[in-house]
C-alpha cells in the first residue's frame, strides 16, 4: 500500500477535483494536521462542497491522490475512514424523533456490531460528547424540539461520540444568527484546541473564519490554496475574491466592506 511520509491526519497530491463534463479545481496540495481548526472559503459554486466530497470519499477524484493518516483513500474502506472521518452535513438525514441522546448514540455506529449493542467505551464516548459540549440538559429532549443553534451543536455531539482524528462540516452555521456563529465556530475551536482533533469546516463567514481558525484553504478560480488568515490577507489573496463594485476587503479590520 501506498504510504506517504507526514504526520497529516489528511493531505493531498496533484488532486483535480470535479465531475464527469467539469472540472471544478487542479493541483490541489492541502495538509491537515491534530488540533487545527480550518475554513474551507471561496465563492458560490466554487467549489467548497466539492472538495470536501472527494475528501470523504462520496466523490471520486479525476486525478490525483488523497491521503489519510498515510494511507491512500482508494485503499481504504467505507468503515476505516469512518473511524478516521466524521462528517456533519447541514441536510438533516435523521428523524427527529429521535431524542438528543439517541442522535449522539448514533455516532458510535461505526464501532457496534450488528445489534447495535453498545460497549462500556462506546457509552463513555457518548457520555464524553455530551459533556464537552454541555448538552446534559438536553439530552432527553426530542430534536424535533431544538432550535437551529441547539441542533447544530447535537451534530456536533453525534460527530465527538465518534470520536474520530478529523471532523467535517458543511457550512455548520447556516440558519443561525451572528451570535450563534460565533458560538458554534468559537466551540469548533476550543474542541480543536481541548482534543487535539482536526476540524474542516466550509463557510460564508470569512471575518469569523479569519479571527478564528489556524489555516484558511481558499477555493478560487479554479484553483485551491491553503495559508494562515495573517499571509491569506498579507499576500491580497481577499482583494480580488468578490467583484469590486459592491464590496471590498479591509486588510486593517479584516473584514469585507460595503462600498459607498
Ligand atoms: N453533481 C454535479 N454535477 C456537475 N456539476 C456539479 C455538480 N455539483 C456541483 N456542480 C458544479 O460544480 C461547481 C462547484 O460546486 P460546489 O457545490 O462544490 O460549490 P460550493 O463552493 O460548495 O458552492 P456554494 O457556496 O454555493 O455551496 C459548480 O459550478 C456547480 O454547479
Amino acid at each position: 500500500m501506498e504510504k506517504q511520509a507526514s504526520t497529516s491526519i489528511l493531505s493531498t497530491r496533484n488532486l483535480t477535483i470535479g465531475y464527469d463534463d467539469k472540472l471544478v479545481a487542479k493541483n490541489i496540495e492541502i495538509n491537515i494536521h491534530p488540533g487545527e481548526l480550518i475554513a474551507v472559503i471561496g465563492v458560490n459554486g466554487s467549489g467548497k462542497s466539492t472538495l470536501l466530497k472527494t475528501i470523504t470519499k462520496e466523490l471520486d477524484a479525476i486525478s490525483g491522490e488523497v491521503f489519510l493518516e498515510d494511507l491512500s483513500l482508494e485503499k481504504i474502506s467505507a468503515k476505516e475512514i469512518s473511524e478516521i472521518i466524521s462528517i456533519v452535513l447541514t441536510e438533516t438525514h435523521f428523524s427527529k424523533n429521535l431524542s438528543v441522546k439517541e442522535l449522539v448514540t448514533l455516532g458510535r455506529h461505526p464501532y457496534t456490531n450488528w445489534l447495535g449493542v453498545l460497549s462500556k467505551i462506546d457509552k463513555d464516548a457518548i457520555q464524553q460528547a455530551i459533556d464537552l459540549i454541555d448538552l446534559q440538559d438536553l439530552a432527553d429532549r426530542k430534536c424535533s424540539s431544538l432550535s437551529d443553534g441547539q441542533l447544530q451543536k447535537v451534530m456536533l455531539g453525534r460527530a465527538l461520540a465518534q470520536d474520530t482524528p478529523l471532523i467535517i462540516l458543511d457550512e455548520p452555521t447556516t440558519h443561525l444568527d451572528l451570535y450563534h456563529k460565533a458560538f458554534v465556530l468559537k466551540l469548533l475551536q476550543k474542541l480543536s484546541k481541548t482534543t487535539q482533533k482536526a476540524i474542516v469546516f466550509a463557510t460564508h463567514e470569512i471575518d469569523l473564519a479569519l479571527q478564528l481558525c489556524d489555516q484558511i484553504i481558499l477555493v478560487n478560480g479554479g484553483k485551491v490554496i491553503q495559508l494562515t488568515p495573517e499571509n491569506l490577507i498579507k499576500e491580497k489573496h481577499l482583494e480580488h475574491l468578490f467583484p469590486s463594485d459592491l464590496i471590498q476587503f479591509d486588510a486593517v479590520s479584516k473584514s469585507f466592506k460595503i462600498k459607498s
